[in-house]
């Protein structure tokens, strides 16, 4: 029986939860998609990575649907819809139509909207996402390349996205404690709404929402209160990630995202390292332009210090390449020419990948042909090192906003002799 079943997705929002529940006591195995034939699994949680976040509505639903089939035909007692803490998603909204849907298919009328992450400064006031002091709609999400966040108040998102209404459980009744909380909830769901958006300021708030939503066929948020359910659940505080750890290899570093964060932590890792400018133009324009770089990549597999290809560009530098090219034409080519890129890397023995942000880490696994991970050691809240489950390779899937400055050099020290 799977005590908590996760479909996540983005790839890197996928490692992010599954690295909360097995810090707080659930073992878990990462999937990568719905497993095409059978597969043995012992653990308490599952989490199914998507890349569902920015694709048509449409393949977003068909694409949760089906792994919740799966996960029913498992057992699951609990399925936990997992977005980003961000809640990014495009102006048509894959949030709200992928809620509803699996709502339907469990045959239920109500869950909770929790994508605060309180340990990486995103909080939720009044119905309000924040980004450390910032609201949401003022951070750096307001350039983000395929979903810019332009409002930061979750229940006028949901109230756009999703098919029914929103109400809120603010901080106040959450500091009141579990009861409190589920008295509340009803009275959201008496009055007609179809979602809770539930304030959360800090670990404690998770504690107690944990408790209070554990009975919850389906709950939907960002990694935060999958930290709340697992302490509610697990027999025992012993962290679960011994069988991820990464072992010594040739190793690159990908870096797809053009966060404030990711770029900061690409100047901080060039000053270290080998590093390689992605250009667009010779990712939509030159077919061969993998291999390319992969010449150059070649003699650098052995450094200590792991060789660096990146797109990450800042938001000015951006918006003059998607002015030029489209913005959609950019990101696929920047992405196919990262996953071209891993599958030659793989070919010459690379065994170690190092990859930031969701959609580059997303096409990166699946393209490395991983079905399944062991959660290793975190790296950083939210970022663990992983394990492929079917072959020799370690992964470390960043989302684009997560990790330290230094963050690059500090997943390079995680390798152990095998
Ligand atoms: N220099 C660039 N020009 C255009 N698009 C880019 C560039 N660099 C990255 N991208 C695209 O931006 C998107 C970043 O998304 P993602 O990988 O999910 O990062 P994050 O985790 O920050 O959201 C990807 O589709 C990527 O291909
Ligand atoms: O919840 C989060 O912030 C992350 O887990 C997440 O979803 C990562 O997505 P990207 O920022 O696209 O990497």
């Amino acid at each position: 029986m799977i005590k908590i079943g996760v479909i996540a997705d983005d790839f890197t929002g996928a490692t992010d939860i599954a690295s909360f529940l097995v810090e707080n006591g659930l073992s878990t195995v990462q999937l990568s998609g719905v497993p095409a034939g059978d597969i043995e699994l012992n653990t308490d949680a599952v989490v199914i990575s998507l890349k569902s976040r920015s694709c048509p509505t449409d393949e977003a639903i068909r694409d949760s649907i089906a792994a919740l089939d799966w996960l029913k035909s498992r057992g699951t007692e609990q399925v936990y819809f997992k977005y980003c803490s961000t809640f990014d998603s495009t102006a048509a909204g894959n949030i709200g139509p992928v809620t509803d849907a699996l709502l339907d298919a469990l045959d239920h009328d109500f869950t909770i909207i929790c994508p605060s992450l309180p340990v990486n400064g995103r909080s939720v006031y009044m119905g309000n996402l924040f980004v450390g002091e910032q609201l949401l709609s003022e951070s750096g999400m307001r350039n983000h390349p395929v979903t810019p966040m332009t409002d930061s108040n979750l229940v006028r998102l949901m109230d756009a996205q999703a098919r029914g209404t929103t109400g809120l459980v603010n901080a106040a009744i959450i500091d009141a404690g579990v009861d409190a909380v589920k008295a509340r909830l009803e009275e959201v769901k008496a009055a007609g709404h179809r979602y809770a958006v539930l304030d959360t300021l800090n670990e404690a708030h998770l504690e107690t929402l944990g408790a209070a939503v554990a009975g919850l066929p389906l709950v939907t948020g960002g990694s935060g209160l999958a930290l709340g359910l697992a302490r509610h659940l697990a027999t025992s505080t012993t962290k679960q990630s011994a069988a991820g750890q990464p072992t010594r290899g040739k190793t690159v570093i990908f870096s797809g995202s053009c966060s404030q964060m990711t770029n900061a932590q690409v100047a901080d890792y060039r000053q270290h390292a080998c590093s390689y400018p992605l250009d667009v133009k010779a990712c939509i324009e030159q077919d061969d332009y993998a291999r390319q770089i992969m010449a150059w990549l070649l003699p650098k597999l052995d450094n200590p210090a792991a060789p660096l290809v990146f797109a990450t560009a800042d938001a000015e530098t951006l918006a003059q390449i998607q002015a030029t090219y489209g913005a959609e034409r950019a990101s696929t080519a920047v992405e196919e020419t990262f996953a071209e890129l891993a599958l030659l890397a793989k070919q010459h023995q690379v065994t170690n990948f190092i990859v930031a942000g969701g959609e580059t880490s997303s096409i990166v696994t699946q393209r490395l042909g991983v079905e399944a991970f062991h959660i290793g050691p975190q790296i950083a809240p939210g970022v663990p090192w992983v394990k492929a489950v079917d072959q020799n390779l370690n992964l470390t899937l960043k989302s684009g906003n997560f990790g330290q400055v230094d963050f690059f050099s500090r997943a390079l020290t995680f390798m152990v002799e095998k």
